[in-house]
């Protein structure tokens, strides 16, 4: 199904006119506090709460023992189960109508909670605001793919999908009024129980896209009888994520959509005293927010089984399954002891997804759909995108240039921040040096930092005290920091891929932001792929650049995204002749997407170089 934004507000209108027909109807909202006891028709005798143990018990994994019937059925597509996945273990079938549980399993947990909104709520007219600044009419016309069977219908609003009181009332903390078009399709989609392979332009809202629909799972199933063994815990659902910044961030978020819900999330990663951490986990832990390397050192210490997993969400999952990361992947997610593709519900998410990755992705799924908002790979049109032909002898000089002509406009003044991605870590030390003996207050980020320095020197970033930072990859992904106005490429990425990603850390939430890229022969391999993206993005493609495009085209660029085809906007399965191992094809028929939008061949090049960087480079990432 081809569609734009606009046309799906209006297709969106006219669904809501009837009446959603199995959606289970739910009275209103219920206290936090309230929901132990039974709604105030009924005249069952109120049972009473397990006593809260005082100070959290040693070992105690997640949630006290309660009969677990497993996700009850009633998809609200249609009513049915989820007959083509047979999820065994845990029953079948989309969420229930069984309404939303108290998730506290006996003490709770929710006294604890730090209230991550501040003041916010005290108002009751807080939720009335939107959003500051995202600019809904940017996403207008955005076109979107999906393909696999069944497709659930997208909603135009969060209160079309049967999200739990809890978590809309987070929603509307968040001031999120309506869903982004990655939110609009991904969510009913998750909700519905299907595992997703989902494509869209970074910054445009795929964190609560994926952690909606775990959240809102967690807190409508029946309680969940989780072994109780020695020191280990059992969560029911994984989010992984490659670097520490980027999973405490999603941590942090996923602790606002699920403040007072009862989902207790928790993040472990590298580089921070895994003491604190088994601590926490100990306390009880729905979601696992993790790095990868962290996480299998827990499942070797037999500290987290996966066993209880649910539901499995990679953040940036090309990512996750390069070449740098893939093995760790496949050993927790194949090796351990989680449920198989089938049995728990997978969701990957990125803003690029190359055909190769795909392939290898969709081992981890199971009759999934594939969605892609926005010219998927490409950066959003919301970025002006320049490139310049600079020396190496030549770059500092440069970049020197752009910040006085910056200050000049008084853009420091306002706190607009700069991210200077550099290659190595050593370069990134050097050059931020350089700056501060220039008068620049910078700071860095980078493998070599310790996590700590890290933390340092992205809060000293955010805050503005030290208004550039200077990068290696480790800060391009994910990200989500406000008011980045200006994104350089003080050296270019070998892979077109981390172009975008980069890039992505401006231009967010449907704001406006700026990316300069120093180009020069070092980088010819990326001559051709950026001008095709640049052009992609409605931007002005210098006349040399072209010219180094075609040259390249001749000389057969390593890149592999060299060759003419486009960035992994197109779900691979419809390349039949690219699938020869038979498996997706088998479970996959039907297309729901039109003939595509300007993203022709998806994914064809060798997949060569790129990943893993060049020295200095691949260390960036835990
Ligand atoms: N429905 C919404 N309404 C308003 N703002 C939103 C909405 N959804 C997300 N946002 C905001 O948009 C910003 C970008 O979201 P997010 O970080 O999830 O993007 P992303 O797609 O994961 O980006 P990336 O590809 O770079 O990881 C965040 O600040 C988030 O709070």
């Amino acid at each position: 199904m081809r569609t734009s934004w606009a046309d799906s507000v209006a297709n969106s209108a006219s669904e809501n006119a009837a009446p959603a027909p199995s959606r289970p109807t739910r009275s209103a909202y219920v206290p936090p506090h309230l929901r132990n006891k039974p709604p105030p028709s009924s005249d069952a005798p109120v049972p009473v709460p397990a006593p809260a143990p005082a100070p959290a018990p040693a070992p105690l994994s997640g949630h006290d023992p309660v009969a677990y019937n497993g996700p009850a059925s009633g998809s609200r597509w249609g009513g049915g189960a989820r007959p083509d996945f047979g999820r065994q273990g845990y029953g079948s079938g989309g969420r229930s109508g069984g309404g939303w549980n108290n998730r506290s399993g006996g003490w709770d947990r929710r006294e604890r909670e730090v209230n991550p909104f501040g003041d916010d709520d005290a108002e009751p007219g807080f939720a009335e605001q939107e959003n500051t600044g995202i600019n809904f009419d940017a996403y207008e016309d955005i076109p979107v793919e999906t393909s696999g069977d069944n497709v659930p219908p997208p909603v135009n609003t969060f209160a079309e999908i049967d999200l739990g009181e809890g978590l809309n009332l987070n929603i509307r903390r968040c001031k999120y009024v309506r869903p982004t078009p990655v939110q609009r399709y991904a969510i009913p989609i998750s909700v519905a129980g299907r595992d997703l392979m989902a494509c869209a332009q970074t910054g445009s809202g795929k964190t609560a896209a994926f952690c909606f629909p775990i959240i809102s799972g967690i807190m409508q199933e029946q309680y969940v009888q989780r072994p109780r063994g020695a020191r280990t815990v059992y969560p029911l659902a994984l989010i992984l994520a490659p670097t520490r910044e980027l999973s405490s961030q999603i941590h942090d978020e996923a602790k606002k959509f699920s403040y007072q819900t009862g989902v207790k999330v928790v993040v472990a990663y590298g580089g921070a005293p895994i003491n604190l951490q088994l601590r926490e986990l100990e306390r009880g832990v729905d979601i696992l927010v993790a790095t990868p390397g962290r996480l299998v050192d827990l499942l070797e210490r037999a500290r987290v089984s996966l066993q209880m997993i649910r539901y499995l969400a990679l953040d940036e999952a090309d990512r996750m399954l390069d070449m740098g990361f893939e093995p760790q992947i496949r050993k927790i997610v194949e090796q351990m002891d989680m449920p198989p593709p089938g049995v728990r519900q997978t969701m990957l998410f990125s803003a690029t997804f190359p055909k190769e990755i795909q392939r290898l992705a969709s081992d981890f799924l199971a009759s999934y759909i594939f969605l892609a908002v926005g010219r998927v790979g490409s950066s959003t049109d919301l970025i002006l995108q320049r490139v310049e032909y600079v020396q190496e002898s030549d770059k500092r000089s440069h970049l020197m240039d752009l910040l006085h002509a910056q200050v000049e406009n008084g853009v420091h003044g306002k706190q607009a921040l700069t991210l200077v991605f550099v290659e190595t870590k050593k370069g990134a030390d050097a050059l931020e040096h350089w700056l501060y003996m220039n008068g620049f207050p910078a700071t860095t980020i980078h493998g070599d930092r310790t996590q700590q320095e890290r933390e340092l020197a992205l809060r000293s970033f955010k805050s503005g005290k030290t208004p550039i930072l200077v990068a290696t990859d480790v800060a391009a992904r994910g990200l989500d920091i406000p008011h980045v106005a200006h994104v350089v490429n003080f050296d270019l990425p070998n892979d077109i891929d981390d172009y975008v990603h980069r890039i992505g850390r401006t231009g967010r939430a449907g704001k406006s932001g700026l990316a300069t890229a120093f180009f020069n022969d070092n980088n010819m391999s990326l001559a051709k792929p950026l001008a095709e993206l640049m052009q992609e993005a409605n931007q002005e493609v210098p006349v040399w650049l072209t010219r180094y495009a075609s040259r390249a085209a001749y000389s057969g660029g390593k890149n592999r995204r060299s060759g003419g085809n486009r960035f992994g906007g197109r779900d691979f399965r419809r390349d039949s002749s690219s699938f020869n191992r038979g498996t997706a094809m088998d479970s996959y028929s039907g297309m729901n997407s039109g003939s595509g939008y300007g993203a022709p061949g998806g994914y064809g090049g060798g997949y060569s170089g790129g990943y893993g960087g060049g020295p200095g480079v691949s260390s960036a990432w835990d």
